[in-house]
């Protein structure tokens, strides 16, 4: 496959290779004239003229307006949601809220700080940045305020709103301008009360609940990072910014690279991604190459895909997105934010994290905070970060009593998108991990495939990496660490369908070294009623009344 992806290639044509400008310009305009993509969401100037057009025509003839403001009424038919948001927004605007990047972990008055237009991924003595949010201005809102707010903004369809990031702009990017968002209407995933799965087999568990971040658009988490990063890019590219950038690059063991690809074809902007050969499943292969993203598929492990990337985006105007970029982590966080709305505001107990590259933990740790901050909730939930036993250098780190942290080569495994040896946001999982009292679990090949299909057979179809969740899970109520009547989240992070090998493989008993406890695997049958009746009598035996 990989050779055949590889006529696929092309590299970005040497005129498209501009030097960064970076700047503080600070752009808090509306959409403008000239946009480089008038075939794309474009703010022409006869939208413009057709914005003035609805605006009179709408308080024209409605001599009672005040009384009526409560009633929406349908927007004109030539306009779209986007045009009609960013006719709203004119007068909203982003109402004083604001963000900007500091050093991670920086005290509250640290002089170092970026604006989210810069394109900067390191602080100035080379560690991880954060977005950090103008707590004060949204101090002034209670936190009542913004859970009404969010609550009133589920499932519609106004733009940007109908996505459940984009529902909670002003905690992620307040002063974007809604005609550069780049949305698929990602979030608002699934909480499923995995009702079968806790009575049956953790011991009575009524509490139990799997947050399907996988199912989604391109099928992972990655795109609720995605859409805040490509519609920064957008904002970044577009008028009156104008910035020369060239294209959005990722390292990636899969996930990342697809919603990169889905989200820059949503928005025509050039998309590369840096792919370990051979590592990734073929389901998540086929995603960037489907998208039309430029696929590089490269003879070395993800940690090497990772600093490559890092080499080449430092030397061309290409965008880096992988979390190494703060921005994914603030879409990331609205998951945390998704699961406190889905119990009407009240705090689970557990929330368990498959952990790779470690951005997500950070995020749901981010999530969580801002919400107790602002008083949207009263406490935490506790954190748990599983780990692939085959690719665990946290897990090792908490075994040491976070002692020094060493890198580690990640063996294989059939969680393939977390195997990493060189986490990038190591210092923020501590982090998340240090504050709300978490801990780090790891899982065998074995036990992550066993959970996966324990799980498959109460009615999830759940991929090899929630299987490390669950795995974590079933250690934590053998110890007695989680109670049985503890509210637990985990968090499955992909969809089961972009792994089907590893489950044909364990179903098929094809594994080395590994018993498949729950392999359920095709009976054939010769296509006669003799043969069909002897196999159903042997497998529903007892159970046919006869
Ligand atoms: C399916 C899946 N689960 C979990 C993870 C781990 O997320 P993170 O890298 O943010 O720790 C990733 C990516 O790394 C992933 O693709
Ligand atoms: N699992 C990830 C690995 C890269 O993680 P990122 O969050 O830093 O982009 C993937 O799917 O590529």
């Amino acid at each position: 496959m990989a050779s055949a992806v590889s006529s696929f290639l092309s590299s970005p044509s040497s005129s498209d290779r501009l030097p960064f400008r970076n700047s503080n310009h600070n752009n808090r305009g509306i959409a403008t004239l000239s946009s480089p993509f008038p075939h794309l969401w474009n703010p022409t100037d006869s939208l413009l003229l057709r914005r003035a057009r609805i605006c009179c025509s709408s308080t024209a003839g409605s001599s009672n307006g005040s009384n009526q403001q409560h009633l929406k009424t349908r927007r004109p038919a030539e306009e779209n949601i986007r045009e009609e948001a960013c006719r709203r927004d004119e007068a909203t605007g982003s109402r004083g809220f604001s963000a900007c990047y500091v050093p991670f972990d920086a005290p509250a008055d640290t002089a170092e700080t970026y604006s989210l237009d810069d394109v900067v991924y390191r602080s100035r003595s080379g560690g991880l940045l954060d977005v950090r949010h103008d707590m004060t201005a949204l101090k002034r809102f209670p936190g009542s305020y913004w859970r009404d707010l969010f609550d009133s903004r589920v499932g519609r369809t106004t733009w940007p709103y109908g996505s459940g990031v984009w529902s909670k702009k002003e905690f992620v990017l307040p002063e974007i301008d809604p005609d550069h968002i780049v949305s698929l209407f990602e979030g608002n995933s699934n909480l499923f009360w995995a009702e079968r799965l806790g009575r049956d087999h953790l011991g009575g568990m009524p509490d139990l609940w799997v947050k399907h971040c996988g199912i989604s658009h391109t099928g992972s988490f990655k795109d609720l990072g995605m859409t805040v990063l490509v519609s920064q890019v957008n904002r970044l590219r577009r008028g009156p910014l104008n910035r020369p950038i060239a294209g959005v690059g990722c390292a990636s063991t899969g996930d990342t690279s697809a919603a990169l690809s889905a989200y820059c074809a949503a928005a025509c902007i050039p998309a590369i991604v840096f792919l370990p050969a051979d590592r990734i499943s073929l389901a998540q292969l086929v995603q960037p190459i489907a998208n039309g993203a430029t696929v590089l598929s490269i003879d070395t492990d993800f940690d090497g895909c990772m600093r490559l990337i890092r080499e080449v985006t430092a030397e061309l105007p290409i965008y880096l997105a992988n979390s190494l970029n703060s921005l994914r982590l603030e879409g990331q966080k609205t998951a945390a934010i998704e699961i406190l709305q889905q119990f009407d505001w009240e705090v689970p107990d557990w929330v368990i994290v498959p952990g790779g590259n470690l951005g997500n933990i950070y995020a749901f740790y981010k999530g969580f905070e801002m919400c107790r901050e602002l008083e949207l909730v009263d406490r935490m939930p506790r954190l748990v970060c599983a780990q692939a036993a085959n690719a665990n250098p946290l897990y090792l780190h908490y075994k040491s009593g976070w002692a020094d942290f060493n890198p580690v080569i990640a063996a294989d495994t059939f969680a393939s998108a977390i195997q990493i040896g060189d986490p990038v946001s190591i210092d923020r999982a501590v982090f998340a991990l240090k504050a709300t009292d978490g801990i780090v679990e790891e899982a065998t090949e074995e036990e992550l495939m066993d959970a996966m299909s324990l799980a498959d057979r109460t009615g999830m179809f759940a991929c090899p990496h929630t299987g490390v969740a669950l795995a974590a899970l079933f250690k934590l109520r053998e110890r007695g660490v989680i109670g049985t009547n503890d509210r637990t989240i985990v968090v499955s992070t992909a969809h089961g369908l972009k792994f089907t090998q590893s489950k044909v493989a364990y179903h098929s008993n094809e594994i080395a070294n590994m018993v498949c406890r729950y392999a359920n695997p095709p009976v054939s049958v010769k296509a006669n009623f003799g043969a069909v009746m002897d196999v159903l009598k042997k497998k529903l035996d007892g159970k046919l009344g006869l």
